[in-house]
């Protein structure tokens, strides 16, 4: 009897997942676990748990995949703790396991658990994919182990190459009878934000973006703080694997057949090469995504102002924009691109505090966090990243001049100016060179 455990993390699809299709295929019974990351902040010593919005969002997409798998007359179950080798490791025994299968998964810490499995169990037959990616390392035409250290060389090495297509929905085997060792997914309905959510739900997304002329100016109208299709709102949904960038990928190229070509399509392709690079940039420098240097040997001079940080958390900086964008971001979880930007930017140089603070907010806040795309961007903008120019510093009024002239968007989110930055003389800290 062939015993298989699949592994969901940021995969919360039954289609186009090539690691739980192969393992379907070579075993009698199945069992579907969510991988909960919540011990993952505390891992890295940032924040405790993820917002009330980040938690709504993953409680919609781990249903979605709970009603996809019961469809296939399979179920979804949680590990009962946060001690997931030793709650795994149970399961191994009394299920007597044979096979274990997961997607590759670009952060550090979650890679480890794998690796301790493989470890503890070499008996064990491991089968794991990329399917978060558009390539993999044996399409990709540059080495994964010599990424070049900018976004520029991999685009120009990689945009004319053609992803595999998308594979068909994974055909189940039935769970074992009993499994006591586990919980069952329940979803908590009493709470829920208006956002697709689950594989169902991502393929209708996908299918009415591209039934509107929206990717036709999307280069123009990308850089939007708010507003209705400026950008894609993919994001949440590729974050947690609902949809996988081979779907997207494939759904463009119809619509460019459809509808034509132009610079904005291709720069829908652009930037999901950007969501590629940062995932081959996360599993090449692994722990070093967080480290305050970066990958580069550059410590910045910033450091931790209590005061400072909990103001640019709770938006009463002296800027309105930044304010604004900090509740848009606290209240739903989600901000454009500019805005992450714009705030991950004054949080580095105007509050001069240490970028991996401001990238562990993001991480508990957002309902499209993924750790490759946050700190790679976090690196960059602090300067100890991809970004050949050494880091950005925005010009906040210009920002505010040309994406909320009007002052809109600080109305819609509130963000009112709160004149004094600290109630104490910070003069001289961080200590300059001399
Ligand atoms: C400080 C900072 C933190 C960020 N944290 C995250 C994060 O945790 N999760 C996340 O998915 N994105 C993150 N991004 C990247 C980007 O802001 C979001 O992907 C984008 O705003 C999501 O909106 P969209 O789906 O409408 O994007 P669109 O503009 O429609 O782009 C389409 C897709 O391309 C990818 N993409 C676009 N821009 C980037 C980028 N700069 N880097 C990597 N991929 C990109 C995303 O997958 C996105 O869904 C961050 C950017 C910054 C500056």
């Amino acid at each position: 009897m062939k015993v298989g455990l699949y592994l969901f993390e940021n995969d919360c699809r039954l289609s186009d997942n090539p690691a739980l299709t192969t393992l379907a295929s070579q075993v009698d019974t199945l069992i579907c676990i969510y991988l909960p990351t919540v011990n993952l902040w505390t891992a890295r010593k940032a924040q405790c748990s993820p917002s009330f919005a980040a938690e709504c969002y993953r409680n919609q997409t781990l249903n979605a995949l709970h009603q996809s798998l019961v469809s296939q007359q399979q179920k979804l179950y949680l590990l009962r703790d946060t001690a997931q080798l030793k709650a795994l490791t149970e399961i191994i025994h009394t299920q007597q396991v044979t096979h274990i299968g997961r997607t590759v998964h670009p952060g550090f810490d979650e890679q480890k658990l794998w690796l301790k499995l493989q470890d503890n169990f070499p008996h064990i037959q491991y089968i794991s994919a990329y399917s978060n990616t558009l390539f993999e390392p044996n399409s990709l035409p540059i080495s994964a182990s010599e990424l070049p250290p900018s976004f520029t060389p991999f685009r120009k090495a990689v945009e004319e190459v053609e992803p595999n297509s998308p594979i068909a929905t994974a055909q189940l085997p039935p769970k074992p009878n009993r499994i006591p060792e586990l919980a069952e997914f329940k979803a908590n309905s009493s709470y829920s934000i208006k956002v697709a959510a689950g594989e169902a739900q991502a393929q209708q997304q996908l299918q009415q973006y591209f039934q509107t002329d929206a990717a036709l100016t999307y280069k123009e109208t990308r850089n939007a703080l708010f507003g209705e299709h400026f950008s894609t709102r993919f994001s949440p949904i590729l974050a947690y694997g609902a949809i996988s960038p081979r779907q997207i990928k494939q759904a463009l190229t119809q619509f460019e057949q459809q509808r034509g070509a132009n610079e904005s399509t291709y720069w829908i392709w652009f930037e999901l090469l950007w969501r590629e690079y940062f995932h081959w940039y996360a599993l090449k420098h692994q722990h070093r995504l967080f480290c305050f240097s970066g990958v580069k040997t550059k410590t910045p001079k910033t450091s931790f102002y209590p005061e400072r940080f909990l103001k640019w958390c709770q938006g009463r900086t002296p800027s309105a924009l930044v304010n604004a964008i900090m509740h848009e971001l606290t209240k739903t979880g989600w901000i454009s691109n500019r805005a992450r930007q714009i705030a991950a930017s004054y949080c580095v140089n105007e509050l001069q505090l240490d970028w991996r603070c401001g990238a562990a907010f993001f991480e508990q806040h957002l309902i499209d966090y993924d750790v490759a795309a946050n700190w790679g961007n976090w690196q960059y903008i602090a300067g100890v990243g991809a970004d050949p120019r050494g880091g950005r510093h925005f010009n906040i009024t210009k920002q505010q001049a040309l994406f909320d002239p009007d002052g809109e968007y600080i109305k819609l989110w509130q963000g009112e100016a709160t004149p004094q930055l600290d109630s104490q003389d910070h003069v001289g800290w961080p200590l300059e060179d001399n």
